[in-house]
């Protein structure tokens, strides 16, 4: 299948960014030197490779499942669409959100399954799928999200000791009975294209697990002005901290500006997917540094106080405002892009790939 191929080389003169590698398998087995490597990672670019996962099939079946959907008419799609008010779960048109400061079009469409609606299904927690979807939920995408969810844990309770926590801390913000944030997605950027995909962004919830087969993920690396590629390799993921997660560990953890571009070189002639796993907080969970929990986090928050840390929005509203406002419907003007900020916000006006997505 076009864009799923995996024979198409990635270019070797566009800058690229080398991540660190970390091995699951040797992270569960509590290696001090993966978990070192992947704190360093965590700490610094906030983005990671992860092999030896053990989520091959469940993410090449996550891979075909959005193929198929996306696949779909577009008046059959357009029946799932996530709407203007800031919903995360559903299908995403192309075109309707925004990539920059300008309002530039963005080229991409996908599809967001709920946590909660796999896990609860066939009954509904939050809404329903196409009838693609609902075909393959016991047999890929239960288990895309059940396996993606341990592997993220797993990363979390090495985050959550390392960061000087209780145990149990990250976990309680995360479980227990009442919805969350937490979603599949699969992205489609179609051939040939010259803007943005997605625009320069942090990503809103905890942990992302990311799957990639042709480039166009670009990281703008920190102190750097040049947005650079992260080359797909193949059976790595790639996992970034999101903003909850920077802000719970008062900014010790970062979370990383990103975009999608076009894939770099002769991989633009083909269709891009894209499958990830978004982990996010329960909806009610105020996002605040952990400091009253961790004297190192205490210590981070009065070394570098941020007024993001302090928003006092739950994880919910965080989501919701970030998404309503990239919506270009909901677009007053550069100001509204400028409300749609994470993390990232301090460097709102300074950051060269926040104010254009060509930079
Ligand atoms: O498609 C990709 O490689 C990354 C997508 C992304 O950053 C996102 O969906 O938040
Ligand atoms: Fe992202």
């Amino acid at each position: 299948m076009p864009g799923l191929t995996k024979s198409l080389s990635f270019p070797t003169d566009v800058p690229t960014h080398s991540l660190l590698v970390v091995d699951y398998q040797l992270l569960k087995a509590g290696n001090a030197d993966e978990v070192a490597k992947l704190w360093h990672a965590a700490t610094h670019t906030g983005f990671w490779y992860l092999f030896n996962h053990g989520v091959e099939w469940e993410v090449n079946a996550m891979f075909d499942l959005g193929a198929e959907t996306l696949a779909l008419p577009l008046s059959e799609k357009m029946m799932y669409e996530q709407g203007d008010n800031g919903d995360s779960f559903g299908y995403k048109a192309r075109g309707t959100i925004a990539t920059d400061l300008n309002g530039t079009r963005d080229t991409v469409e996908f599809l967001n399954i709920a946590q909660d609606d796999a896990l609860s299904w066939p009954r509904p927690t939050h809404r329903t799928y196409p009838s693609t979807v609902n075909a393959r939920m016991d047999g890929v995408v239960v288990p895309f999200i059940q396996k993606s969810m341990a592997v993220n844990n797993t990363l979390l309770d090495i985050f959550e000791q390392l960061l000087g926590l209780p145990k149990g801390a990250i976990a309680a913000l995360h479980d227990g009975g009442e919805t969350c944030g937490s979603e599949a997605r699969v992205v489609k950027t179609p051939p040939n294209q010259s803007s943005a995909g997605i625009g320069a962004h942090t990503d809103f919830g905890t942990l992302t697990f990311l799957h990639n087969r042709l480039g166009g993920l670009q990281v703008l690396p920190p102190g750097s002005q040049e947005w650079q590629y992260v080359k797909p390799l193949p059976g790595h993921a790639i996992c970034n901290v999101g903003d909850a997660l920077a802000i719970f560990s008062g900014g010790i953890l970062r979370s990383n500006l990103h975009r999608v571009m076009p894939p770099p070189g002769q991989q633009s002639r083909f269709e891009r997917y894209s499958v990830a796993f978004f982990t996010r907080p329960k909806d009610t969970v105020v996002l605040r540094p952990l400091a009253e929990e961790s004297t190192s986090i205490a210590d981070a928050v009065t070394a570098n106080p941020k007024a993001e840390f302090y928003s006092g929005a739950t994880a919910g509203e965080w989501t919701a405002r970030r998404i309503r406002k990239l919506r270009l419907r909901n677009r007053k003007g550069p100001e509204t892009w400028v409300e749609a900020k994470g993390t990232e916000h301090q460097n709102v006006f300074a950051g060269p790939g926040v104010v254009t997505a060509s930079a």
